[in-house]
């Protein structure tokens, strides 16, 4: 599989794989009133897959348009191995591979004549084959797409994106209605491309899939990056934010709860007396102490801990509570 380089437009931007893959500086993108992305700056590497969190509206797709060239930017950037896709867009198209969120085919064509049309546009030589069995569609290769079900029209949709080993995979919600041996292949897929050296932008809502996938997450509210950190270094903050908090129905008269050691905050509720611990550890001799001196436990639950919380508290919540959502300044990017 090889591909061609004969396009006018091919010959700058980086062709050794060292610089960024992609490279969003400063970008807002607005329509009318609605702003869709806010000053975005992102950054991601040859040999890395970054999850692109975010709520529906966040702004993703709108990003992901604007790499390709579908949507002008109001202003700010955007390379992609070295190209500007508004000078260079067919350099950009045929070193990018894209899965979209929703893809149209032709109904009546089979799925290895879909990767022939991929292979065109892209100007690849490529054998279907191998894509097809990396996908699990080989038994299906000659049947017409018309009749593939939305797992199978998932498959060919990323089996076309991987035509000519692009340097830059674009997967928007790449497990979406996979099955779940269908999940595990595209997992393998992803890391065996990430393997071979390709960038991977994921676009997702589905934390989990994201933290066991990508090798850094980036989380978009409102337009912008509300947190950007490696998985790794993520779960480190998340594992310092885990608190456990206990509901007792009343104080019992003789403790002193704030002052049991452990003990982070005690709060009264509508529903009960909250007590949070801070330090999970401490939540054993705490429960121990209370039951000692009569006080009836409610319900125990742990808090945080979770890139789902961090996901929640960093979108969902801080709209709720604020009317906006978060910025990356107030999150402590
Ligand atoms: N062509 C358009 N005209 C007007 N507003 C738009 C247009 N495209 C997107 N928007 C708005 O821009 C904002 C960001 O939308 P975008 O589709 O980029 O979000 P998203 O993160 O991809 O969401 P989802 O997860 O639901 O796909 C939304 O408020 C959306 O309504």
């Amino acid at each position: 599989m090889t591909r061609t380089d004969s396009s006018p437009d091919d010959r700058s931007g980086d062709r050794t794989g060292a610089a960024a893959r992609l490279e969003v500086d400063s970008l807002t993108k607005r329509y009318g009133e609605v702003t869709a992305v806010d000053g975005l700056s992102l950054r991601v590497e040859a040999g890395e897959v970054f999850g692109f969190l975010g709520p529906n509206g966040a702004g993703k797709s709108t990003t992901i348009d604007v790499l390709l060239d579908f949507v002008r930017p109001t202003s700010g950037s955007v390379r992609v191995c070295g190209h500007d896709p508004q000078t260079a867009p067919r350099a950009v198209r045929r070193r990018v591979g894209v899965l979209p969120e929703a893809t149209g085919y032709y109904e009546r064509a089979s799925a290895r004549e879909h990767l022939r049309f991929a292979a065109d546009m892209k100007g690849a030589d490529h054998t279907p084959e191998q894509t097809l069995e990396r996908v699990g569609l080989t038994d299906a290769a000659d049947r017409p797409v018309g009749g593939f079900s939305k797992g199978m029209r998932q498959r060919i949709g990323l089996a076309m994106a991987l035509v000519g080993q692009p340097d830059l995979l674009v997967l928007d919600e790449p497990l979406a209605g996979l099955d779940p041996a269908g999940a595990r292949r595209v997992r393998t897929l992803v890391r065996e491309e990430r393997d071979r050296g390709a960038a991977v932008l994921l676009s997702s809502h589905i934390t989990e899939q994201v933290e066991t996938l990508c090798d850094r997450v980036g989380i978009l509210s409102g337009g912008d990056l509300a947190v950007v950190d490696t998985v790794v270094g993520l779960r480190e903050r998340l594992d310092a934010d885990r608190s456990v908090v206990l509901t007792l129905a009343e104080r019992p008269a003789s403790l002193a709860i704030e002052s049991l050691d452990g003990v982070s905050g005690v709060s009264e509720r509508e529903a009960g007396v909250r007590v949070t611990c801070r330090d999970p550890t401490a939540a054993g001799p705490v429960v121990a102490q209370l039951d000692a001196a009569g006080a009836t436990l409610l319900d125990m639950n742990s808090r945080g801990g979770s890139l789902e919380h961090l996901f929640l508290t960093l979108t969902d919540d801080e709209r709720e509570a604020t009317g906006r959502p978060a910025t990356a300044r107030e999150a402590g990017r």
